[in-house]
């Protein structure tokens, strides 16, 4: 088996973060729609086909406290993430993809998932997922989220995307919310002008947040122990604060 960056590479046609080559919005989000349609399956490209194992040890840890809070998850996939901030007690678990047939597969997805568990309906109940892009999305009942988990979502964007990205969660988040970034792909063999993933690193979380409003509480590596098979060594968490 190829390396994962390998794997992530083909995800779709690498484009070149040139001004000359740079395509609109939409032309770059198709290659979410082509993915899609394609027919993805759990556990191909960057469907690692269960949670991520970091926010499970914060979720179990108690480091991250999701009882009764709103959380919100942007380009959500299958939503493996979605379903674990509502098994971990979060009043609602908003899951976003702008693909209709992520979403699909993120519906099967949370019902396998929640077979057998002990309040599956309460769980499913407090889940939410959307079609709809990030960028223009707000929440039907107009309230704002205390806790964004942006995993595989910075590095799906095109770079021209960021300053909106850094945006779009000051937008969405109440003050005093959190957010979590999962850094990754952090790889400096990496072209930082080939993507998706684009490969980002933790000092360009610094220059896109502050600026948005967001403070600094906490940005680490992650332990090799609490990656997805493949990326370890490779990733980092940010813990910010909306101010
Ligand atoms: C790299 S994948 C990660 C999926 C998921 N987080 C996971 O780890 O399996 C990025 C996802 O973001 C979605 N996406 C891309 N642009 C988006 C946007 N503007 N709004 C919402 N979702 C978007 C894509 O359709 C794709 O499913």
């Amino acid at each position: 088996m190829g390396s994962e960056v390998q794997q992530e590479q083909q995800l779709a046609a690498p484009v070149a973060a040139s001004a000359a080559e740079h395509p609109s919005w939409s032309d770059y989000n198709q290659r979410w729609f082509d993915i899609w349609h394609d027919g993805l399956q759990k556990g191909q490209q960057f469907d690692k086909g269960a949670p991520s194992p970091q926010l499970m040890q914060l979720l179990s840890s108690g480091q991250l406290q999701v009882q009764g809070r709103r959380a919100l998850v942007p380009g959500c996939g299958r939503g493996y993430d979605v379903v674990a901030f509502a098994a971990a007690g979060a009043a609602l678990s908003v899951g976003l993809d702008i693909c209709t047939d992520a979403i699909a597969a993120a519906n099967q997805q949370r019902d396998e998932q929640l077979t057998g568990h002990p309040d599956g309906a309460k769980v499913s109940a407090a889940t939410e997922l959307a079609v709809a892009d990030f960028f223009s999305y707000c929440h039907s009942s107009g309230q704002l989220f205390d806790v964004g988990y942006d995993y595989t979502f910075l590095c799906a964007l095109h770079p021209d995307m960021r300053t909106s990205w850094a945006a779009g969660w000051a937008r969405l988040l109440q003050p005093g919310g959190e957010l979590l970034t999962m850094v990754y792909p952090v790889d400096s063999s990496r072209d930082a002008n080939t993507g998706p993933p684009w490969p980002v690193t933790p000092e360009l979380y610094k220059q896109l947040l502050p600026p948005a409003g967001f403070e600094l509480v906490s940005l680490e590596p992650i332990p090799a122990g609490l990656s997805h098979e493949g990326r370890q060594g490779r990733e980092w968490l940010g813990r910010w604060r909306r101010q």
